[in-house]
């Protein structure tokens, strides 16, 4: 029996009801690397990365993740998301460096655009975002991070933006992001020395709000989205966009050119040689 008959059967229409089927069908839909299970009686979607081994983000799954984006924005239902990892090591890896390493112009183009794309839409998302950070976080997965209204840390992992560490330069919207975080010099400091934190240190700065044992990591974020959502949608979301809109605004005025920059960027020989010293590196580390 197809998915479509099976939504069709009365029975199960009965025992679920309207509301759950509409929330079954729009989790089947689906792409397998970002498992959706949003909860109809409380408009929470808990959204888990899941593309192996590490999360990392190519372009494919940076436009799945931003397809479940749009999703749930047009769901009317739904009012909170839960940004977590069905991998309990790693939330994510970042940006997937083999992307960036030897790339064809035109894709790389479109990676980037997508990512601009997914940055827009989660830090400008109507919805209460939480990230539960269950595992280590460099990079673009702090930038995922950075973009929820609230982060919950398992403990006796790392997050930062280790770009510099690559012998590349985090863009000016990732910093902005880290920036609406944890404040200027904070972010001076760890953007420039590209700052591996361990939980606890990223605790003290306030990049994250809370570290938790693995078990209770989910849990947790449920707790603190319940009160969230007990503010009104509306004065809550103005608030958010009153205080994001002006770095999403920064970006949209300079896309093309931060697009062109990055390209520009990236297709320099002395990057190039940088990111094949780190993708050996990485690689000799992972066979060890
Ligand atoms: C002008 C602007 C210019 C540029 C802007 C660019 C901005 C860039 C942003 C980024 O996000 S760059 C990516 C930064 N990410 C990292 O540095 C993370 C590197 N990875 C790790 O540190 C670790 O892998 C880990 C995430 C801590 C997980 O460790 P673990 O021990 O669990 O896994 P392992 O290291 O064995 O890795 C398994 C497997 O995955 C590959 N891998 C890891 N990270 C990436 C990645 N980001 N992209 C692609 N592939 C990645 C790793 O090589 C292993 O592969 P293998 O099994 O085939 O050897």
């Amino acid at each position: 029996m197809s998915l479509k008959q099976l939504f069709r059967q009365p029975m199960l229409r009965a025992m679920l009801g309207r509301q759950h089927i509409q929330a079954l069908r729009s989790m089947t839909t689906q792409s397998d690397k970002v498992l959706v299970d949003l909860d109809p009686k409380t408009g929470v979607a808990v959204v888990q990365m899941n593309r192996p081994p590490v999360n990392s983000l190519n372009l494919e799954f940076l436009s799945d993740i931003n397809n479940t984006l749009d999703k749930l924005h047009n769901d009317k239902s739904c009012r909170g998301l839960i940004l977590t990892s069905s991998n309990n090591k790693v939330f994510c890896a970042g940006l997937d460096i083999m992307e960036m390493y030897q790339p064809q112009t035109d894709r790389l183009t479109e990676f980037w655009k997508t990512l601009q794309n997914v940055w827009m839409n989660l830090y400008g998302s109507r919805l209460a975002t939480i990230a539960a950070i269950n595992g280590h976080s460099p990079a673009g997965g702090c930038l995922l991070a950075t973009c929820c209204d609230y982060r919950i840390m398992v403990q006796n992992f790392t997050i930062g933006l280790n770009e510099t560490q690559l012998g590349i330069i985090p863009p000016f919207w990732f910093v902005d992001s880290m920036e609406g975080v944890v404040g200027y010099r904070q972010t001076e400091l760890a953007c420039q020395k590209g700052l591996m934190m361990t939980t606890d240190q990223a605790s003290k700065i306030g990049l994250v709000d809370e570290v938790v044992t693995p078990e209770v990591v989910l849990q947790k974020a449920q707790n603190e989205m319940v009160s969230w959502l007990k503010i009104p949608d509306y004065a809550r979301q103005l608030t958010k966009s009153q205080m994001k809109m002006p770095n999403i605004n920064k970006l949209r005025a300079r896309r093309d050119e931060d697009v062109q920059h990055f390209v520009n960027f990236i297709t320099k020989d002395s990057v190039q040689q940088a990111l094949g010293f780190y993708i050996e590196n990485l690689k000799k580390k992972a066979k060890k």
